[in-house]
């Protein structure tokens, strides 16, 4: 766990070994305790080298251990940092890869700081529902005072002949706990500032304000003083179910690196295929950050677009957001995807544009090139099934700006092959995407998941709500977005044409069907009069808002659209009532955990885990709330479920307010924690 070794007669060496990010667990603490105090002892020792194994200092305090009693055995990381601390022998740390959290912290409590110059260090706890913040390259940490020398060659050779040149030295204004944290005018001033601002960032979060808190105690109190205050802070946020569910998240955000399909094809027994070309089809929005994605994940990719006008400022947008980097190159014809490995198709979202389309790619491009639709909800078997190989299609689901966003939904159908998954999971790891392997249904999981969402929403409206008042319940739960503020960005007739597609709307609905209801269901028709008004959000610049402009971004209330609401409560004689915050985010969460439900049940989503990520990478959940089924745990799912029950007794004309059978069955047997869940889907299928 901590190797001790003696170099150049006078340096011992210790080097953490605690594979793959020398995490400092239980056994790593008590492993540097006894290094350092064996070091102390040893009268031949006169300065001491610390370094982490495989190029990696350390990745902080292990993550596992929180909240596991097992954690309590063996040293404090604080017993361990004293120690070294007033070490009489002058200690360095050699800093290769990461020194983060925890890890920084140990670094920190060493006399001198050599770091790599493409290390990075950190504090990156307020992820986890810890404080404190950001990561910075060694040149920077060099200039904040964090590192005192940064080098290019071997980083614990240097910090060997750096220890030797040391030895024998004074130390105390070496020790962090002597030093003064530099006066700052305007003290007061300062933090209150930074409490502000950093209150309206944190939308709910604790650990961002916390910090503040830790970062003024460390400014103006005495070390030890400083040192108690954020003993008690870290205590008040170990404690809460934040911390909880943001840990949660940094582990589902990797879960989905370990897919698999119901046939038992797994991320572990499937070669990926070699892709070093693509095409990139439709370059609207979507096509030009899928094709920037792309090119600086390394790919040579051709970006094909029809319209002549549109392959132009295409053009113009894609190299501007490169900067010079990636190789791309552009065409109006489909035959440049003649001999790429991978096409990605993003051209608008209509089945017969794209049956059409994938018909084309598959006498066009050679055998074996993957084809993937960006598409956010059509079937990816009916587009399979227009091609020579159908093994080898699948949906690569992209988020806008897909460049930016995080989440990377790849879908299966009936008929890919696990190699395509594995294809289309590794190219999302190139991309540096959070990509979740997700089965075949309209709207997969996360567009699944949204429509009884955005049910829900148009109803409070119907009932007397107002968009203000729903978004300001999301905004307070944390959402960056409430949910009209959200759709008027993405754009109203997004939804319109999948409502057409589906019947629900627009020439095919048959005659004589009442307006607020679609097969004996109830429906909501304010989107389709918003859209069929010109109203199409901020592209139109009105929406759910007013905006300045077409394209504008700030949101005002539109007199308009109230009065537009109580004329469409009176036609329908529907009564406005008052509705409280409460029940907005009750059914509006509900409704989106309720089909998490049935989603895992379908086998759609291979865990709670993977329908989170994708809700917290994707869809702007808060992360300190863990993603919308851990969130459902930390209700109570007999609350959840009694609360869906209550709602669907109100409204038995809205399926998706019915709780779904695994909830009911998960209550049954006493609500198991979430990794247990899975034991009680149909069919259940081990993820290991
Ligand atoms: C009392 C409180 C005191 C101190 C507070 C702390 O120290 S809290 C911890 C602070 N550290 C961090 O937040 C770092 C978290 N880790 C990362 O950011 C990245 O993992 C890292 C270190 C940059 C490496 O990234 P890379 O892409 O190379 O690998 P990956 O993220 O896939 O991780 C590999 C596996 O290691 C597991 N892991 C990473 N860090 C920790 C950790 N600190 N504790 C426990 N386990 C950790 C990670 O889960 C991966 O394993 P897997 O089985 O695939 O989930």
């Amino acid at each position: 766990m901590a190797q001790y070794t003696t170099v150049n007669g006078s340096v011992a060496l210790i080097t953490i070994q605690n594979p793959p990010v020398n995490a400092l667990r239980a056994a790593v603490r008590e492993g540097l305790f006894n290094a350092i105090q064996k070091a102390s002892s040893d009268p031949l020792v006169r300065s001491v080298v610390l370094s982490g194994q495989n190029g990696t200092f350390c990745g902080g305090a292990d993550i596992k251990e929180f909240g596991n009693v097992s954690s309590m055995s063996g040293p404090l990381l604080v017993e361990v940092f004293a120690l070294m601390e007033t070490s009489m022998k002058p200690v360095v740390a050699a800093i290769e890869g990461f020194a983060l959290g925890g890890g920084l912290e140990l670094a920190l409590a060493c006399h001198y700081r050599i770091g790599h110059s493409k290390a990075r260090v950190g504090l990156p706890e307020v992820n986890l529902g810890l404080f404190p913040g950001r990561q910075v390259i060694a040149g920077e940490a060099l200039k904040l005072g964090l590192l005192d020398r940064v080098t290019d060659h071997n980083t614990v050779d240097t910090a060997l002949a750096f220890a030797k040149s040391v030895e024998g030295k004074p130390l105390d204004n070496r020790r962090l706990g002597n030093r003064p944290c530099p006066p700052l005018e305007n003290m007061d001033a300062f933090f209150e500032e930074a409490m502000k601002r950093v209150r309206s960032r944190a939308r709910g979060a604790s650990a961002p304000v916390v910090c503040v808190q830790a970062v003024r105690g460390a400014a103006t109190l005495p070390f030890h003083k400083g040192m108690e205050l954020e003993k008690v802070l870290l205590g008040t946020l170990f404690n809460s179910g934040q911390a909880q569910a943001s840990q949660y998240c940094f582990f589902a955000e990797r879960a989905g690196a370990r897919w698999s399909m119901p046939s038992g094809a797994r991320w572990d027994t499937c070669r990926a295929l070699s892709i070093s070309t693509a095409a990139v089809i439709g370059l609207g929005t979507m096509g030009r950050g899928i094709t920037v994605a792309l090119a600086r994940a390394g790919l040579s990719v051709v970006a094909v677009e029809t319209q002549e006008h549109q392959l132009a400022e295409a053009q113009r947008v894609v190299s501007h957001m490169l900067k010079g980097g990636g190789q791309v190159s552009y065409s109006s014809d489909l035959q440049a995807a003649a001999e790429v490995d991978l096409v990605v198709e993003a051209v608008f979202e209509d089945m017969a544009l794209k049956e059409k389309l994938f018909k084309l790619l598959s006498s066009i491009c050679k055998p074996g090139t993957l084809l993937a639709t960006n598409t956010s909800t059509l079937d990816i078997d009916r587009l399979a099934s227009c091609t020579r190989d159908p093994q080898l299609v699948v949906g690569m689901h992209f988020f806008a700006p897909a460049h930016m966003m995080r989440l990377l939904e790849v879908v299966y159908g009936p008929r890919s092959s696990p190699e395509a998954v594995a294809t289309a999971m590794q190219l999302g790891k190139r991309m540096g995407k959070v990509s979740v392997a997700v089965g075949n249904c309209p709207g997969f999981v996360g567009n699944r998941m949204l429509k009884p969402y955005l049910e829900q929403a148009y109803f409070l409206l119907e009932e007397g709500a107002t968009p203000e008042l729903v978004d300001a319940a999301l905004e307070e739960f944390g959402f960056p977005m409430g949910v009209f503020r959200m759709t008027d960005l993405s754009g109203l007739d997004v939804g319109w044409r999948i409502r057409k597609e589906e019947g629900l709307t627009g020439p095919d609905v048959p005659a004589g069907q009442p307006t607020r209801s679609r097969h004996g269901h109830r429906y909501s028709p304010l989107g389709d009069l918003m859209c069929e008004r010109g109203r199409y959000g901020q592209k139109s610049g009105r929406g759910w808002y007013l905006y300045d402009k077409p394209g504008g971004r700030v949101a005002r209330s539109d007199p308009w659209l109230r009065n537009f609401l109580e004329e469409y409560r009176v036609r329908n004689a529907l009564v406005a009532r008052p509705i409280h915050r409460q029940e907005v985010l009750e059914r509006c969460l509900y409704a989106i955990i309720n089909e998490g439900f049935r989603i895992l049940d379908d086998g759609i989503a291979a865990s709670p885990q993977n329908i989170d990520a994708i809700y917290v990478f994707g869809y702007g959940w808060p992360k300190h709330r863990g993603g919308p089924m851990f969130y459902a745990g930390q209700v109570g799912l007999a609350r959840v479920l009694e609360g869906l029950e209550r709602y669907h007794l109100a409204h038995p004309d809205v399926p998706h307010l019915e709780p779904s059978s695994l909830l009911r069955r998960l209550v049954a047997s006493g609500s198991p924690p979430i990794h247990k869940w899975n034991q009680m889907v149909k069919g259940h299928r081990s993820q290991l």
